[in-house]
């Protein structure tokens, strides 16, 4: 029989499809499935169109055998079959897809819709096979057809018989390497969990002879091999489901299943769009980060689905980084792909879904927010650092979506509030919302800088992640109402002036001009505070640098050194500024002492480090004395 040549192109695209299109070779089994799912698509379309065929969806199934004798494996559908003119024009012609061809003629719209597109799929069997045979009766022929192929030099077609329409490829696997294991496409539970992965949804069967140890009947301990008939993909997918269908239940099993996580899912979110591009999605925000979440390593994406077909297990375009906890899975029929279905072509389409998706989790968060607030601080307990991320990245383009998701501690409800609570509660004399930063509510609560807010009685938010006050920064003002640290220079109170140095007393300017003198270039300014109540001192910043924004930052690995403004605030009406006082008036030359305590003092307060802990101590001593 003579051997026919594929077409020149054909051969070095053979070439390149063994090679390069596709990573990973265990796609070639998707492939074929998908193309004898297509086949049994067609014969659905053909029973509409010819009252002589009946379709009974009994009768239509996919199957997988394995040979290992013979290394042979098979994929046998009961689809629509390929006439030798077919045969001849679709796997004798690269690149061309008489599915295409067929979606076209028909004008398939509707769910039924078919994967192939591309004309290429077929073969990937060449990645795993060094030889292919596919013996198919069409339903518009009498005599069934045999084309075989060794590679690249061509293929043959002869008459052969065949019972029942439909198509049965056998692919005779590659001896295995080192480098290569072609076994594993022999081992029945491989190619399972393969088409568990990649083709659970599709809509027919596929079965496949599975052997298991069963119990024997009538027995406690003595096990037999059983050979079974089993059906291993799930068909219908969960998000192709009616919501009403569907239990809570139903939905966190399928989160298990797919091992999105370990936890238990806070919340599910079912979307079904039929707009300008049309897709399924479910999503699950999880109750508990996974332990790289907050790492370079950890990857965010969802699984994304081509009509029921798996093309990537994580697209990362789907999901915002601030929304990057979120896990499911995105089906949509309306998908360009390119030829090895591992990237899309149209960002586009991905970006409207993102924006979309988005939306309904924003609106998901808000609603568990309002209905079920201890619900949404166990998220907010996982995820809270991400949202804030999200404010402050991206040169705060996303500021307007997160704002109203956040929530602070605040000192005068004692638990978390959200900005929109705080605005609600603020006094009419209130300009700003104010903040205080620290390692923790107990630190904060004890800050000598919060004081004279608290005696004003506004509410104070407490920062305790590195990120808050960069977020704030960049938020810059909710409602109008803008942020201030309780340890800015400036509390803003509209009553109150500033005292100045040269306002004071000859005796007490005396006492700030000798401690700006003994601390040099440490501080930038000393002066009397009006915020101090029982404590001496505290350190405040001038402009935009805080002292917590300056331990952040001297973390980083490329810190430049950038150090906030300090300034030393003395309560004049504290006793230890008596005592200053009277040592400067007596030239007592502990002065220097006192002064270098009290800064360190305030360092430590801060949570700043002591520059020289040894001269303090001695400073220390020398007062004791
Ligand atoms: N099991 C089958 N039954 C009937 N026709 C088939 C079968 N497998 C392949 N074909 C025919 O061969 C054509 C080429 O298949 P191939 O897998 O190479 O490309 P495709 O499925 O059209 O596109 P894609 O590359 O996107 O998968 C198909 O379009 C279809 O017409």
């Amino acid at each position: 029989m003579a051997k026919q040549q594929f077409e020149a192109e054909s051969k070095r695209l053979l070439d390149l499809m063994i090679n390069s299109i596709y990573s990973k070779r265990e796609v070639f089994l998707r492939e074929l499935i998908s193309n004898a799912s297509d086949a049994i698509d067609k014969m659905y379309y053909y029973a509409l169109t010819d009252d002589q065929i009946t379709f009974d969806p009994n009768d239509y199934y996919i199957r997988v055998d394995v040979d290992q004798d013979n290394r042979q494996l098979t994929v046998k559908d009961t689809g629509i079959g390929m006439t030798k003119d077919e045969l001849e024009n679709n796997l004798g012609v690269i690149a061309k897809s008489g599915s295409l061809a067929f979606k076209h003629e028909n004008e398939i719209k509707d769910g039924h819709d078919i994967i192939g597109q591309f004309g290429v799929g077929f073969y990937a069997a060449f990645m795993v096979a060094d030889q292919v045979s596919v013996t198919s009766k069409s339903v518009h022929s009498d005599t069934a057809y045999l084309w075989h192929s060794e590679g690249a030099d061509g293929y043959t077609i002869e008459p052969t018989t065949k019972d029942s329409i439909g198509t049965t490829i056998t692919l005779t696997l590659k001896e295995g390497s080192e480098d290569e294991d072609y076994d594993q496409f022999l081992d029945p539970n491989q190619l399972q969990t393969i088409i568990k992965k990649y083709s659970d949804f599709i809509r027919y069967p596929i079965k496949m002879e599975l052997t298991e140890q069963k119990l024997k009947d009538d027995s406690e301990e003595e096990y037999e091999t059983v050979v079974e008939d089993k059906t291993i993909n799930s068909m219908v997918p969960i998000w192709k489901k009616n919501k009403s269908e569907l239990t809570d239940d139903d939905y966190k099993q399928f989160y298990h299943e797919k091992h999105y996580g370990f936890d238990e899912p806070l919340e599910h979110i079912h979307v079904s769009v039929d707009g300008n591009i049309r897709y399924q999605a479910i999503l699950y925000i999880p109750e508990k980060a996974p332990f790289n979440y907050y790492s370079q390593e950890y990857e965010k994406g969802l699984e994304l689905y081509s009509n029921g077909v798996l093309i990537m297990n994580k697209a990362p375009e789907l999901l915002p980084d601030y929304f990057s906890f979120v896990k499911g899975l995105v089906d949509s029929e309306d998908l360009s792909l390119n030829i090895s279905r591992e990237m899309l072509q149209h960002d586009r389409q991905l970006k409207l879904i993102e924006k979309n998706l988005v939306k309904k989790i924003k609106q998901e968060l808000l609603k568990m927010l309002r209905n079920d607030r201890e619900k949404y601080e166990t998220f907010y307990d996982s995820f809270g650092r991400q949202l804030k991320y999200g404010v402050y990245s991206d040169f705060g383009q996303n500021k307007e979506t997160l704002q109203d998701l956040l929530l602070f501690y605040s000192s005068t409800e004692e638990k978390l509030v959200t900005l929109d609570e705080y605005v609600e509660r603020m006094k009419d004399d209130q300009t700003y919302i104010y903040y205080a930063t620290g390692e923790n509510h107990t630190r904060i609560d004890r800050l000598p800088q919060t004081e004279m807010v608290k005696d004003k009685g506004y509410e104070i938010l407490y920062f305790t992640d590195e990120v808050d006050e960069f977020a704030i920064k960049m938020l810059a003002e909710y409602e109008g109402k803008a942020f201030k640290s309780v340890s800015s220079g400036d509390l803003g109170f509209e009553d109150e002036e500033d005292t100045k140095v040269d306002d004071l007393p000859e005796t007490d300017q005396a006492v700030f001009n000798k401690m700006k003198e003994i601390l040099g270039d440490k501080v930038k300014d000393v002066k009397p505070s009006k915020r101090l109540k029982s404590h001496p001192v505290c350190l405040t910043n001038q402009g935009d640098i805080s002292i917590e924004m300056e331990k952040v930052l001297s973390m980083m690995p490329d810190n430049q050194g950038i150090e906030a403004d300090k300034v030393l605030e003395v309560n004049t009406d504290h006793d230890i500024f008596q005592s200053l006082k009277e040592a400067v008036n007596d030239g007592n030359d502990n002065v220097e002492a006192y002064t270098n305590i009290l800064y360190n003092q305030a360092l430590l307060i801060e949570g700043l480090s002591i520059e020289d802990p040894i001269s303090y101590t001695n400073d220390v001593w020398k007062v004791l004395k």
